[in-house]
């Protein structure tokens, strides 16, 4: 058994900070928090005026006093701050309960699988931030194969797809270790943002944002042709408009993203050995992360690659489930090596834990937690 399965195991907290939304599943209690990584701020004291659900019902509709921030980006925290206290809003009670418990709160918690040294450093001291005196990072195509009963473990192949918010992380997986990887930049948030492009230069209208959902169902083949009516802002005169969206337009729209993902995917395959592309081939991909519910995304990847295409049963889970699933020791034979898919981090006594590379492990105890 690898030390760092048994490493995992000793953890009481998975975390998977998403740019979208924040999970976090606790040992024994189940998925405790599931909710926008969203967090707003008083601009003027800088006291927290909401997280969650709460904050991002705000997003868009704020009094110049009143910040909305999202302190995750594509998988990586980029105001380590806020995301504490997000986290800290979220879950500190409950952190604190846990640490009371035992000496030592360990934490697991998701980062993209080309995560650099600086996003490795920004997560291990988001959750050194609120309590963890350890941090165990697992790259997240291997937390979502697992979280989806993939048997990346074995000496087989399996490919799986992450589509986040903004990206999309393309990974064949074979004996616990990634084989070959990409990533594309192709989410719920980058169709969102394609489509209120396409609308403002073609239209001159700015959309809300809840007018973007419905838009998605362009994507699907079977899209009947119909025009779709949006409500939105002039960008000229500022008053409320509505105009006829064509499906194939929006389609257009989202062309470039989607021809990106296919690229990266044959880029992946291509740096695979024949045997693993052969394993491919009979078992095709699987999709996970919430972006993976866009409708009509899984038959385009069919249709653009000939491979089967399944999406997992509840996709934007798989990524904690796969955490949970290591957590509780149901993750076997222990195959993970060290350097491979999951990697330790331990809280530094100094700065010189800063300049030691991330792929190395720092042995010290953290400073007591706020
Ligand atoms: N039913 C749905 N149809 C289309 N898109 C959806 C659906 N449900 C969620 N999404 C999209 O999934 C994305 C969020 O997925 P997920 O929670 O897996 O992301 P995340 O883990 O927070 O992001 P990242 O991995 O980029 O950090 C959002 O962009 C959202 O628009």
């Amino acid at each position: 058994m690898s030390s760092s399965l048994e490493d995992l195991r000793r953890c009481s907290v998975a975390v998977d900070l998403g740019a979208a939304r924040t999970r976090v599943y606790v040992k024994g209690a189940g998925l405790l928090v599931d909710q926008p990584s969203v967090v707003a701020v008083n601009t003027f004291s800088g006291a927290l005026i909401a997280v969650g659900d709460a904050a991002e019902r705000m997003d868009g509709r704020t009094p110049h006093h009143i910040r909305v921030v999202r302190p995750v980006s594509g998988g990586t925290v980029i105001d380590i701050d806020m995301a504490q206290r997000m986290l800290r809003a979220l879950v500190g009670e409950k952190l604190r309960g846990i640490a009371r418990r035992r000496a030592l709160l360990r934490a697991a918690v998701t980062v993209p699988h080309d995560a650099g040294p600086l996003a490795r450093r920004a997560a291990y001291e988001t959750l050194t931030g609120v309590g963890a005196r350890r941090v165990e990072l697992v790259d997240a195509p291997t937390a979502a194969g697992l979280g989806c009963g993939l048997p990346v473990e074995q000496p087989e192949a399996t490919m799986i797809l992450v589509c986040g918010a903004a990206t999309t992380q393309v990974a064949v997986l074979s004996l616990g270790s990634i084989v070959a990887a990409g990533t594309v930049s192709l989410g719920g948030d980058t169709i969102h943002h394609a489509v209120v492009q396409y609308v403002r230069n073609r239209h001159e209208l700015l959309l809300p944002s809840q007018a973007i959902r419905p838009l998605h169902l362009a994507l699907t083949g079977d899209a009947s042709g119909e025009a779709a009516e949006v409500l939105g802002r002039d960008v000229v005169t500022g008053l409320a408009r509505t105009v006829l969206i064509d499906p194939a337009d929006v389609r257009g729209a989202i062309q470039t993203p989607l021809t990106g993902l296919s690229d990266t995917l044959r880029a992946v395959l291509h740096r695979c050995p024949p045997d693993l592309v052969a394993d491919l081939a009979e078992r095709g991909m699987v999709l996970t992360g919430g972006s993976a519910l866009m409708p009509g995304l899984a038959e385009r990847l069919r249709d653009g690659t000939g491979m089967a295409v399944h999406v997992a049963d509840q996709p934007e889970l798989c990524p904690v489930r796969g955490l949970a699933a290591m957590l509780e020791g149901r993750v076997g034979p222990a195959r993970l090596d060290a350097k491979g898919a999951a990697e330790t981090e331990e809280a530094p006594e100094a700065d010189d834990a800063v300049a030691a590379g991330a792929d190395d492990a720092v042995a010290a105890e953290a400073p007591q937690s706020a």
